[in-house]
């Protein structure tokens, strides 16, 4: 528990065990956000234009591997309240997060410092992170906190809410690459996992990382990053920040959209850069399979392409993940054929 940096008060310098080796930092150099970053407005996606926006989803997944997403859906009220609730639960007495203290990947909660593999790193990543279930709902809410008071009924509220926004994303990649409707939905996006990163402020960013250079193992993600700059992606061999626009949703093609679409959908390599005054929070909503169903290349996009990937469970990617040091694309090169 006392490795939790929530729990931390006044740290004036960065611990040696937070500092990555020279090639790894990601230095003083100032980080752009690129204005190229594609934005897709959905307020009008039930009109004539929708085939328009429907291309831009396709060409942002298909170019750049993530876009931001405003007018959602979901409303600024729920956004900002599930927000203020996740601020609540980091800032609140370390006895009180105790009990979801956890490394445990099969816990139903679990509050952890840096990664799952804590005891064996050599060095830390500079944030906190809250993950659990979330659909369905009733199976799962009863692990949730019960403080702050409003958590299970704002979380709850939220996370239904967004589990539609992401499968109407989901509806309209289907449409526009032409698989057959309904194919990402069911089994295929079952699970539903909030990620909530919290990074207090961090005496030296330059030498350090809030998470690491990765990419997205699930279905799809997407991430509602509050106000302060921290997520970047890796652009043609450049890091780019993804500037936060208040009240939009930062989605990402996962990997395993990667593997349906045949290598078309694109998943960008992003991480989490510190702030020196600021502490951020961000909520994270991964969609992923569930286990036993089959990933594969859609038959109906393949034509006359060869396949890129074998079949396989999410159960079967998920240990290859885990065996490869959880580094997604290093599990995905062992399903390529
Ligand atoms: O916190 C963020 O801004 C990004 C989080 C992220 O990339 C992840 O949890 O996979
Ligand atoms: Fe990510």
């Amino acid at each position: 528990m006392e490795v939790l940096t929530s729990n931390w008060s006044n740290v004036q310098t960065l611990p040696d065990n937070y500092i990555f080796p020279p090639d790894r930092r990601p230095g003083t150099k100032k980080i752009l956000s690129s204005k190229d970053i594609p934005i897709i407005n959905l307020e009008r996606i039930n009109g004539p234009e929708r085939d328009q926006i429907i291309q831009q989803i396709i060409k942002s997944s298909e170019d750049f591997g993530l876009f931001q997403v405003i007018n959602h859906g979901v409303s600024r009220d729920l956004t900002d309240q599930t927000m203020a609730v996740f601020k609540e639960f980091f800032a609140s007495p370390a006895e009180l997060k105790a009990k979801f203290y956890s490394n445990d990947l099969n816990s139903s909660c679990r509050l952890y410092t840096s990664t799952l593999n804590y005891e064996n790193e050599e060095v830390h990543y500079w944030r906190d992170n809250f993950t659990h279930r979330c659909h369905p709902l009733e199976d799962h809410i009863k692990h949730w906190p019960e403080k702050p008071v409003n958590y299970r009924e704002v979380v709850g509220k939220y996370s239904i809410e967004v589990r539609r926004f992401l499968m109407k994303i989901l509806g309209l990649i289907c449409d526009g690459m032409g698989l057959e409707t309904g194919y990402l939905e069911g089994e295929m996006s079952k699970n539903q996992l909030i990620s909530v990163n919290h990074h207090i402020p961090c005496p030296d960013p330059s030498l350090t990382l809030g998470m690491p250079e990765h990419s997205d193992p699930n279905l799809i993600s997407m991430i509602q990053q509050g106000d302060i700059c921290g997520l970047q992606a890796l652009k043609d061999g450049q890091w780019i920040g993804i500037e936060p626009i208040p009240g939009a949703f930062v989605v990402i093609p996962g990997l395993q959209l990667r593997v349906i679409s045949n290598g078309k959908l694109a998943s960008i390599v992003h991480r989490v850069v510190t702030d020196s005054k600021e502490s951020r929070t961000t909520i994270g909503t991964f969609l992923t399979p569930s286990n036993d169903i089959l990933i594969k290349p859609a038959d109906g996009l393949l034509g006359s392409m060869a396949p890129m990937y074998r079949g396989y469970t999410y159960e079967e990617f998920f240990s290859i993940f885990i065996g490869n040091n959880c580094v997604a694309e290093r599990a995905l090169e062992c399903l390529k054929l």
